[in-house]
């Protein structure tokens, strides 16, 4: 809980620091890189870095964090905190890197509030820091403790047993735990971090969804390539493509992620676009394992037939379901696809049950239309979860919808 003094302060500065959060973020990972140039190489996602997404997503998260604390200062609005800590926990962080943080982040505060950074208002922003890294770090010991995870034990190896191709960029990796121990369990939904050395010494690390059933001594995961388009090409899909085969290891984290299925048997929806169907496989895996009864509607989108990952998997997963449905949309479709079913998903010939669920993954601008379709058809917000890959920018300022 925010103190009343600083909650006062907090308020009145709050404009302020949320005009210029972008430049303090800057700032404050310029300053941690100078100064712990190892996190940037073998912690931090350095693509996110030099693109600017991962100053934004924490910028947003600071931003909704505070703004929460100050609309209603006896509460802690851990729920935002949970997708951040399940990072963490699946890169390894530790309680001993918040008093780091901290350091830095203060002193890019100072730099860009000048004199408005009194001894009062630094001391309220602290409060606020200490708020959000205490629940964070709650909740990472929590996470760790439940996985059995020691300090300094995040990684384990892995050796990769089968390596398929999917399409002409994505790859599924089956693999299982180098020293013969068991595969940690997971939820469907959830990912684990995979870390490689590149070539240039760097050890890069990316999430990748879990696709196989929950009870699987072997896990699967499938890598989408990501050439250099917009942006430049994605260096451990590429790593992991070209580099890794069967017989090989990796190192590996144990499973985290909190867009998991409640365990009810609500009615679902699940959409999916381009390779964000590998979590949605993964669940269909669950929900077929633990006959699930209500009806499960499934909705895809991708490029073309032949861009569709798991497709197969999809098809086989719906109909082993009791009341399954399945729905896909091809942009550049083959042959005598119907009309209806050509373009982005449209939702609105499709039947949504009463007191759905809704589970969204896919890019970010499908996931808001998506969204605003439910909507539009009377889903309540907190009915709607979605899983972000990458640095969660759906928090940002510029959104402009919020979550
Ligand atoms: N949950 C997440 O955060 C996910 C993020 N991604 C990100 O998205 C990027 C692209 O993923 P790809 O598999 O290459 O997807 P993609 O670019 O092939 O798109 C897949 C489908 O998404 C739909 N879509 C795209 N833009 C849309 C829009 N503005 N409105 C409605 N529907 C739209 C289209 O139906 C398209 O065929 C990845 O590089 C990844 O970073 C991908 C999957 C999951």
């Amino acid at each position: 809980m925010l103190s009343q003094k600083s909650a006062e302060t907090v308020r009145a500065t709050l404009p302020a620091v949320g005009e210029a959060i972008g430049t303090i973020t800057e700032l404050f990972y310029r300053k941690l890189f100078t100064a712990h140039p190892e996190l940037l190489r073998n912690m931090f996602n350095r693509a996110n870095q030099a693109a600017g997404t991962q100053r934004q997503a924490l910028a947003g998260a600071i931003a909704a964090f505070t703004t929460a604390l100050v609309e209603r200062p006896g509460t802690r609005p851990d729920a935002l905190l949970s997708r951040i800590a399940h990072k963490h926990a699946s890169l390894g962080v530790s309680a001993a890197q918040y008093p780091v943080v901290h350091r830095h982040l203060s002193a890019a505060i100072a730099e860009v509030l000048g004199d408005a950074a009194t001894e009062e208002v630094a001391a309220a922003w602290d409060e606020v820091y200490w708020l959000m890294a205490n629940a964070l770090i709650e909740i990472e010991r929590r996470l760790y403790a439940e996985r059995g995870v020691l300090v300094g034990g995040t990684w384990r190896q892995w050796e990769v047993v089968e390596r398929t191709r999917e399409t002409a960029d994505v790859v599924t990796f089956r693999i299982r735990p180098a020293d013969g121990r068991p595969a940690p369990a997971f939820k469907a939904g959830q990912y684990v971090s995979v870390q490689v050395e590149l070539a240039d010494g760097a050890r890069q690390i990316r999430q990748y969804s879990l696709t196989n059933g929950p009870g699987a001594t072997v896990h699967s995961f499938s890598v989408k390539r990501e050439d250099a388009g917009e942006g430049p090409a994605g260096e451990v899909s590429g790593h992991l493509h070209d580099h890794v085969h069967e017989g090989d290891e990796l190192t590996v984290s144990a499973p985290y992620g909190d867009v998991v299925l409640d365990t009810t048997d609500s009615p679902l929806l699940l959409a999916s676009a381009g390779i964000g169907c590998t979590p949605v496989v993964a669940m269909l895996e669950e929900l077929a394992a633990r006959g699930h009864q209500a009806p499960v509607v499934a909705v895809h989108a991708d490029r073309s037939p032949a861009d569709h990952a798991l497709r197969a998997d999809q098809e086989r997963l719906v109909t082993k379901l009791a009341r399954g449905t399945a729905h896909t949309w091809y942009e550049r479709p083959e042959g005598d696809w119907p009309a209806e079913r050509t373009g982005r998903v449209d939702l609105s010939g499709i039947e949504i049950p009463d007191g759905v669920q809704a589970y969204l993954c896919g890019p970010l601008p499908f996931m808001r239309s998506v969204r605003t379709q439910l909507l539009e058809r009377g889903v309540h917000p907190s009915a709607i979860h979605y899983e972000v890959f990458g640095p969660d920018l759906w928090l940002t300022r510029d959104d402009g919808e919020g979550h």
